[in-house]
């Protein structure tokens, strides 16, 4: 079944999208950016330094508001909703990677994933089971009781992707998710996106690397603030 056939809205739908920091001067970061990300789909955004890339990435994940344009999240125009209900959309339906892990030091990977389902009011006994049930599928089942002072880098961004996938968000959003690994550990991560792909997991990932890029199914550009979006077939990996 192709992402498409699933029907329903897209997870990620930019109408016109643009972003504009006031300055002075002003800094056009993004201008009337056009993008639809299906459910299931898998989508790369690349673009050097300066582009606009982490721009996007906060307005694709409820961090910061589009000065022009709207952004629909599962069909919700999140131009209409307020500060709270967009805190609370983005902590049920966007699961955020990020290159620097940002585990609680002081609590074991099992603790540092159910902690983030705090604020989704999940009760405790769920956080409990779901945090498992996630660090069994990131491969980390024999750590669940480790700090992560104790685990590697590659494990802390397992524990990390656990954390993200917990409570099946809408949009796993990575940001250079492997940019502090080697190449061995980076591989094995990115293969764990592959998966959590084929699981029917939405993925966007945002990167300078070409090799991860190449990791999606179609890679977006951005250059000046202005996105192009260059659908391609997978190559085999
Ligand atoms: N808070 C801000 N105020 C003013 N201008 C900003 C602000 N944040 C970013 N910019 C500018 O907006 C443009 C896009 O920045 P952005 O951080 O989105 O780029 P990027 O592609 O993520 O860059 P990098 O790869 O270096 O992280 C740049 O010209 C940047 O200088």
């Amino acid at each position: 079944m192709t992402a498409q056939s699933r029907g329903g809205p897209p997870v990620v739908e930019f109408r016109r999208v643009g972003l504009t920091y006031p300055g002075p001067p002003p800094v056009a970061a993004l201008q009337a950016c056009d993008l639809r990300i299906e459910r299931g789909e898998y989508v790369t955004v690349v673009g050097p330094s300066g582009s606009g890339k982490s721009t996007f990435l906060n307005i694709a994940g409820l961090l910061d508001l589009p000065t022009t344009g709207s952004y629909l999240l599962d069909g919700i125009d999140t131009s209409t909703i307020n500060d709270t209900q967009r805190t609370s959309l983005r902590g049920m339906r966007i699961g955020f990677v990020f290159q620097a892990f940002h585990l609680l030091p002081h609590r074991s990977a099992l603790e540092n994933v159910e902690l983030a389902m705090l604020y989704q009011r999940v009760p405790r006994r769920r956080r409990r089971t779901r945090a498992e049930r996630a660090l069994h599928r990131v491969g980390l089942a024999h750590r669940m009781d480790a700090l992560p002072t104790r685990l590697s880098g590659g494990e802390r961004q397992r524990v990390a992707i656990a954390r993200a996938v917990a409570s099946s968000p809408s949009l796993l959003l990575c940001d250079e998710p492997t940019g502090n690994l080697d190449s061995e550990t980076a591989a094995s991560i990115l293969n764990l996106l592959d998966a959590l792909h084929h699981d029917g997991m939405t993925i966007t990932v945002i990167t300078h690397d070409p090799d991860v890029a190449r990791r999606g199914q179609r890679t977006v550009t951005i250059r000046d603030g202005i996105l192009t979006d260059t659908p391609r077939a997978r190559t085999a990996p």
